[in-house]
């Protein structure tokens, strides 16, 4: 496979003693495109990351990262990877700057570029004020930059990210999407695994959405959103109620107060909808897509499991 690849994998799986924490993965992630990896606790992403990024053998299965299998061609694959676990562990007495560059060694690079690719990722990541302290007095939202400015030092062509916006405050996740966003144009395939669904709305092309590590679906998320639940509110549900039963409208009472969820498949369908039910004389008070897309997806695969 040539580089520049992404990553791509089949038939995946992996125990643990009795546990079978990845049973049957496929996952691909093109290059040029942020893949939003989701699942609820326990469903097998962190252990699928660590196999994708030659830390963790699988049993079975293909994995292919930038071209390379991470296994049998760990050199190749790893050179290629920049890898960013949920949890940051630093090495107590070196300074964030030293972290970069000692990583920047690992990988090869001269010491004068290291100093200067350090430099570089310190300022991306707001750090340069904090860059001679030492990294283990940094704050956890801190250490999650360094952790991210690491796994970018030797410039990988794929991004795998393990929860990179916890413990960020909101404007280092503004910075971070927008950084991913960056990551992709250049051509940079990025997975990212967050529990924060909103947000990968805002960030990510594809979703593949794990449960009992498995792959239950895979999607972009523009298909994603072809069906989305928009909730209405009014200030008098029972006659809102009555309209849409009348207007022959699809719709489920939200168990949570007093609006109305309907399945609709376009924004047109929404304006449709609020502008007969004004001309029917219903006082509407809100109309607005129920949660984001990924959210939705979510929860219904969730639903469907039940
Ligand atoms: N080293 C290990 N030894 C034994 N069991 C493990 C090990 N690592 C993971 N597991 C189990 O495998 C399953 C999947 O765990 P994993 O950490 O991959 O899930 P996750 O989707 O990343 O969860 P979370 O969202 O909570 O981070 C869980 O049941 C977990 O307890």
């Amino acid at each position: 496979m040539s580089p520049g690849s992404g990553v791509a994998a089949h038939g995946v799986r992996r125990s643990f003693g009795s546990v079978q924490a990845v049973a049957d993965v496929d996952l691909v992630a093109a290059p040029g495109r942020v893949t939003a990896l989701i699942g609820p606790n326990g469903s097998g992403k962190t252990t699928l990351l660590l196999m994708l990024a030659g830390l963790l053998a699988p049993d079975g299965g293909t994995v292919s990262v930038a071209g390379f299998d991470p296994v049998t061609q760990s050199y190749q694959a790893r050179s290629r990877t920049g890898w960013m676990p949920d949890v940051f562990g630093t090495w107590d007495s070196l300074t964030a700057r030293e972290v970069l560059t000692t990583v920047a060694g690992a990988y090869r690079i001269a010491p004068a570029d290291g100093g200067r690719r350090a430099a570089e990722l310190l300022d991306l990541v707001h750090l340069t004020e904090l860059a001679d302290q030492p990294a283990h007095v940094l704050s956890r939202g801190q250490k999650q930059r360094l952790g991210l400015a690491r796994a970018l030092v030797h410039d990988p062509e794929v991004l795998l990210l393990d929860e990179p916006a916890s413990g960020l405050d909101p404007r280092s996740r503004v910075d971070l999407r927008v950084l991913l966003r960056r990551l992709a144009a250049e051509g940079k395939a990025v997975l990212v695994s967050s529990h924060v669904l909103a947000e990968l709305d805002e960030m990510a092309d594809d979703a593949v959405f794990l449960s009992r590590g498995r792959t239950v679906a895979a999607e972009t998320i523009e298909s994603a959103g072809e069906t989305r639940r928009w909730r209405i509110t009014a200030l008098d549900p029972e006659a809102l109620v009555a309209h849409l039963a009348r207007a022959g409208v699809a719709y489920d009472v939200d168990p949570d107060g007093g609006s109305v969820l309907v399945p609709l498949s376009a924004d047109t369908e929404a304006a449709a909808l609020l502008g007969d039910a004004v001309r029917a004389g219903i006082d509407v008070v809100s109309l607005a897509p129920a949660g984001g897309v990924l959210e939705q997806k979510y929860l219904a695969l969730e639903e469907e499991r039940r």
